[in-house]
């Protein structure tokens, strides 16, 4: 089952000489199940093609097509709400969504990530790396057909990372889900199934390590 699929997606960002394609033409498909780490230097084209996917950014060129309700996605910087407690943000996409069981579900999510102490304090009282911890909590708290995470480790020291790709895995697994992991960290790339290479805006993909 294709959960998106890119078909000659291009992204430019500015016009004329200051113009920067950020995304070359570029087709790919997520399918349930999938694996993948999304690799390439900084500056590459990563999070454009993160944010395609999640239906945050429009193609300039080329068409972005999503079967996948819910979708649950991890932000590369800080991107918790800075006036709502750790909890109140968890919680936050299943209000929006008109989900019942709210707080409840958002405190589950947060145990899972060994985040439960943290609930009533405010962004701003915890550590960068527990904030990512968080952002990761409210990506899963609705059980997404499709996970994409862009740097979701960046922050974190090697025991969290392994922990956060354990959750991440757990959760795709639970749900059927796909996983999309945009990373620099060679360790949390090789937990994954398929290799997608980005370079100056050129997608290119490899085969999954091992036929499924
Ligand atoms: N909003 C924007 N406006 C202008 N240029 C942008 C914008 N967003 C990204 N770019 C440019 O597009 C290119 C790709 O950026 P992108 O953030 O997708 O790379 P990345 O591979 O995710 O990098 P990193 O690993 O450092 O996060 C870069 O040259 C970047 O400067």
């Amino acid at each position: 089952m294709i959960l998106a699929r890119c078909e000659g997606a291009a992204r430019t960002f500015g016009s004329g000489a200051a113009a920067t394609v950020a995304l070359q033409p570029t087709d790919c498909e997520v399918r349930a199940g999938d694996r993948i780490a999304l690799v390439g230097p900084s500056g590459s084209g990563k999070s454009t093609l993160v944010h395609l996917l999640a239906g945050l950014d429009a193609p300039t060129v080329g068409t972005v097509h999503r079967d996948a309700d819910p979708i649950g996605v991890v932000f590369q910087g800080p991107s918790l709400l800075d006036p709502l407690t750790v909890v109140e943000n968890v919680e936050l996409p299943l209000l929006l969504a008109g989900e019942d069981d709210a707080r409840a579900r958002a405190l589950a999510a947060l145990e899972r990530l060994q985040l439960r102490d943290l609930a009533e304090k405010l962004p701003e009282e915890i550590s960068g790396g527990q904030a990512q911890r968080v952002a990761v909590a409210r990506a899963l708290v609705r059980g997404p057909r499709m996970i994409l995470a862009d740097e979701p480790t960046g922050q974190l020291d090697h025991v969290s990372a392994e922990r956060v790709i354990d959750v991440l895995l757990a959760a795709a697994d639970h749900a059927g889900a796909a996983l999309v992991v945009s990373t620099h960290d060679p360790v949390v790339a090789a937990r994954l199934d398929t290799r997608w290479k980005m370079a100056s805006g050129r997608l290119s993909l490899e085969v999954p390590t091992w036929p499924r």
